[in-house]
């Protein structure tokens, strides 16, 4: 544990995360959990600000997480700045407590790295679909991650953003199903001005690729903007999505319209809904969506 007084306290090892998790709640205080991969932006600092509306105490975890990487994917160059994540938390105010910020979850002592690890959580049906089928391993690691994050940080709350609205539903299953103790919380995404979502990845997009990017957003203002004129259709919607993002340079990966809870496809619009969109600009593959209400 750093020795430290100045805010957040940095916590490299999990037996140090759950002493000091256990000595607050012996004082009655309770713990608030945001997870993320670092590089930090004003996306995750609204998670925080979310975390501190419902718990005294905030633990903000930095960990790029191997496991959810299968091996063609972007781990070696997913952008970090651990000093960096510190400065803006430190200027952000005095309200995250501490950062978790292990060097291997997986490191069991004695086996190499993963060595040892064989034990994974699997949410069968929100994990299938959309980011589940480009991405084999993606959710097995993030639902095995959080588990174990949840066991190390023992959290009352955590906070996960709806710009990976995917995720943030397969997690709220996995502690439904589990007798997770932890209320999930789903936090509004945050964009730019020009509406591009955040995303620590934007960082890797050429100046080019990041306005052929705004393609995406505008297309999702305008499928939601065309739905509430009454144009519920799904395949018409998703046809002109597909369309303004492939003609601004993009590759779609997929646009789904799909229930906001179940994430089942919709072929008419009834009840709440979200349009789910991935999409490859130059190497970088970025995710966005827009819930839709229509009642
Ligand atoms: N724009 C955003 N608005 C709200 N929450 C966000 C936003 N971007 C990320 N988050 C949330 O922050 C948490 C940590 O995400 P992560 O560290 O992977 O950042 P990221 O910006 O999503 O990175 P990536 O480039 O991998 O998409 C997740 O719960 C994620 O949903
Ligand atoms: C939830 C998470 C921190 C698990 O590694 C990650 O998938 C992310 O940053 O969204
Ligand atoms: N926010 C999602 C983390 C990932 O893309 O691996």
């Amino acid at each position: 544990m750093s020795t430290t007084t100045q805010k957040p306290l940095i916590i490299k090892t999990k037996q140090e995360m759950r002493k000091w998790s256990r000595q607050m709640k012996q004082q009655n205080k309770t713990i608030g959990l945001v997870p993320t991969m670092g590089y930090l932006h004003q996306g995750h600092l609204s998670l925080i600000s979310e975390s501190q509306k419902h718990t005294h105490l905030t633990v903000v975890s930095i960990y790029i997480n191997p496991s959810q990487f299968a091996a063609n994917e972007d781990l070696g160059t997913y952008p970090s700045d651990f000093e960096g994540d510190i400065e803006k938390l430190r200027e952000f105010g005095n309200g995250v407590d501490v950062v978790f910020n292990p060097y291997n979850l997986y490191d069991y002592g004695g086996e190499g790295v993963e060595g040892g690890h064989e034990t994974w959580v699997r949410v069968e049906g929100l994990e299938k679909g959309m980011c589940g089928t480009s991405r084999p391993v993606f959710f097995r690691g993030v639902a095995t991650v959080v588990a174990k994050l949840f066991n190390i940080v023992e959290p009352d709350v955590a906070v996960f953003g709806k710009k990976d609205y995917q995720q943030w539903r397969v997690i709220e299953r996995m502690v439904r199903d589990l007798d997770f103790g932890v209320e999930v919380i789903g936090s509004e995404l945050v964009r730019e001005e020009d509406g591009l979502a955040m995303s620590s990845r934007n960082v890797r997009l050429s100046p080019q690729d990041r306005e052929q990017a705004l393609s995406i957003s505008r297309s999702l203002f305008e499928a939601k903007s065309a739905a509430e004129k009454g144009k519920l259709v799904c395949s018409d919607l998703r046809r002109s999505v597909i369309e303004k993002i492939e003609a601004a340079g993009g590759k779609v990966d997929y646009v789904e319209i799909v229930d906001q809870k179940c994430l089942e496809a919709v072929e008419e619009i009834k009840n709440g809904v979200v349009v789910c969109v991935a999409a490859w600009f130059g190497k970088v593959r970025l995710i966005d969506n827009i819930e839709i209400d229509v009642s």
